[in-house]
């Protein structure tokens, strides 16, 4: 039997993602606002028939008829006109069952295409909450196409979706007149759909706590504030524990192993380096939990919305919010969820200060040296002085990024504004399951890195660090006659200035790769310096005693600017087609980051003495 092809086509947020997983049992990123998906993602899986199923998964548009590039790839896949992509079997319309009126236009331009189709009324959960009834016949019959119910985010549907497809076979819909949409879309939510008389009363009620010019701010601040107090307030035992277990597992290594090399690999390279990384573990996920909740819950669109006229202020257009929002967890999507803005030197200007965002890799390398250097104190009788200061890191960020657009719209003598045009999604509460799955998720792939790059990153510096071995009269410690200690002294003189030590040096140039590395790779070159603490793990202990704290602050600050990733500057290049865009992105930034950090370094020295 032949195989199948379908695609998943519709406007942005209805749930196509959903249900490709569902489909294929992949588990791409879903999350409640526009424009999640940027690429199209194909997966398969085997129909009960036997047969092999291809799925596609499309980004979402709100219309075919618009010139942007997602409606032109959206149509043209549908139509089989893309290069290397085969002419879809059947084109699988999925449409938010809570908001037809808006989705159901999207329908009636796919059905003109005259391609074999089936409607998927996504979201039928929601709509029952919210008492619309909708008349699954009356609407098959209006549109001329299989009406299929799904719950995208359950199992529900997914399979009625496949058997009715596998086992029935989808026709073309059978031409019909040509009407005026609005009529057309009007004529069938008469005959189809009963909504409630008041539908979105909850949603507005919300919205008129969360969006109101006075609250809205307040509360935005409320909830990062309890965000970063939770990062540091909950995690403290377990954090303990994980120390507790490698500081041992240290110990054990250096009891049974005869001293040399191989101890040394194992308790300073693979114990020491990842341990140091690995006990951030808790941290981390307390701080995807709540990042995954307010995606889920449809909060942080609005908080785009609260930072419109900030953002306007400074010379962005709204629609660069969805991307920088995304860079928070990373800048490669939030890079590439630019393609949404349609002007290229908006989304030259998003690009640039995407990695300004505050990265996940960037939360272990605040979260270490905040945590040996920043007292434990409470202020104003409840506050962890901790979690302030990653909140004003994060600012740092955000405000640094602002005062670059708004320098670039000066260059650039722009006078236009722009408004900020964005649906709002409903209210949802969090689904457990999918929070369960989105945390073991991000949690797996902070331990991927762990195990690749940073294994990798840590086994290069034990290598550096170690060879050539010190002679035998050495009067200094080991370290200083290896590759490593050539490298960091010979850097030492250019950050001299901004505080950094050679250590330090040595640590940035793994940690070019991805920024986390930077911390295993002190882990380990403390580890093998001898550092006593180091060895037990605690390298937040190490650094509390060797750097002053004009050296740490000035560190940060390097790490709020400094463009440390090289796949950010891969994405660039490719999205950008320019090296030498990625050339002026790389250099501002790192100047950016040499002259913060030797402000803060010479400021702090001033005033510390
Ligand atoms: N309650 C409920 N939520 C759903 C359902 N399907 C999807 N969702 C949620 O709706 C949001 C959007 O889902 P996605 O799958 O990312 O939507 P998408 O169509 O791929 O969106 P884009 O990639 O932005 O075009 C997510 O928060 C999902 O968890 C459903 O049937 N019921
Ligand atoms: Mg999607």
């Amino acid at each position: 039997m032949s195989g199948l092809i379908i695609a998943l086509v519709g406007n942005p947020n209805c749930g196509k993602t959903a249900l490709f997983n569902q489909l294929t049992g992949s588990r791409q990123k879903v999350a409640n606002f526009a424009g999640v998906t940027v690429e199209r993602k194909e997966g398969s899986f085997t129909a009960p028939s036997g047969r092999t199923v291809q799925v596609l998964d499309l980004p979402g548009t709100y219309s075919l008829d618009a010139l942007g590039p997602d409606e032109v790839i959206t149509r043209d896949v549908c139509l089989g006109k893309v290069a290397g992509v085969a002419l879809p079997d059947v084109i699988v319309c999925v449409a938010d069952a809570t908001n037809l009126r808006l989705h159901l236009r999207f329908v009636l331009e796919i059905r003109r295409l005259g391609r074999p189709m089936v409607l998927a009324l996504n979201m039928m959960d929601a709509a029952a909450k919210r008492g619309i009834k909708i008349d699954r016949e009356a609407l098959e019959a209006k549109l001329g196409i299989p009406v299929i119910e799904t719950v995208a985010v359950m199992t529900k549907g997914a399979r009625a979706l496949i058997e009715h497809i596998d086992t029935q076979g989808v026709e073309a819909p059978k031409a019909t007149e040509e009407k005026d949409p609005h009529v057309e879309v009007r004529e069938i939510l008469s005959a189809a759909v009963v909504m409630p008389r008041f539908t979105a009363k909850i949603d507005d009620q919300l919205d008129g706590i969360l969006l109101n010019p006075w609250l809205g701010i307040p509360i935005l601040l409320v909830i990062m504030f309890v965000m970063f107090q939770a990062v540091f307030a909950w995690s403290g035992p377990l954090m303990d524990g994980i120390e507790g277990v490698f500081g041992w597992a240290a110990e054990a290594v250096r009891g049974y192993l005869p001293e040399g090399l191989l101890q040394s690999f194992i308790a300073d390279a693979l114990i020491s380096g990842v341990g140091s990384v690995l006990v951030f573990l808790p941290q981390i996920i307390i701080l995807f939990a709540f990042i995954l909740v307010l995606e889920e819950s449809g909060y942080l669109p609005r908080a785009a919305f609260l930072l419109d006229t900030l953002m306007g202020a400074a010379g962005l257009t709204g629609r660069a919010f969805i991307p920088l929002l995304s860079s928070f967890a990373c800048a490669i999507p939030g890079v590439m969820a630019t393609r949404s803005i349609h002007d290229i030197r908006d989304r030259l200007t998003t690009i640039m200060i995407a990695p300004l965002m505050t990265c996940s890799a960037r939360w272990p390398v605040y979260i270490l040296l905040v945590g040996a250097f920043v007292p434990e104190r409470t202020v104003w009788g409840f506050a962890s002085f901790r979690g302030l200061i990653m909140l004003a890191l994060v600012f740092a960020g955000i405000f640094s990024a602002m005062i670059v657009s708004w320098v670039m719209k000066l260059i650039r003598r722009d006078k236009t504004d722009s408004v900020l045009m964005m649906e709002l999604p409903s209210y949802r509460l969090p689904n457990l399951r999918n929070l369960g799955l989105g945390l073991w998720e991000r949690a797996g792939i902070f331990m991927r890195r762990i195990t690749g790059v940073i294994f990798a990153a840590n086994t290069l510096i034990w290598v550096l660090a170690t060879f050539p071995r010190a002679p035998a009269n050495a009067t200094l410690p080991e370290i200083d006659y290896s590759f490593a200690g050539m490298i960091g002294h010979a850097m030492e003189p250019l950050f001299r200035p901004i505080g950094f030590g050679w250590e330090i040096c040595i640590a940035l140039i793994p940690g070019m790769a991805a920024r986390e590395v930077a911390v295993s790779a002190l882990g380990t070159v403390y580890a093998i310096g001898g550092s006593e603490d180091a060895v037990a793990n605690q390298l937040s202990g190490v650094i509390a005693s060797q750097w002053s704290l004009a050296t740490a602050l000035s560190l940060l600050a390097w790490y709020v600017f400094a463009p440390q990733c090289l796949s950010t500057l891969a994405v660039i290049k490719r999205e950008t087609n320019s090296w030498r865009f990625v050339g002026l992105t790389t250099a501002y930034l790192f100047a950016l980051a040499y002259l913060a950090a030797f402000a803060t370094y010479t400021v702090t020295k001033m005033i510390t003495g």
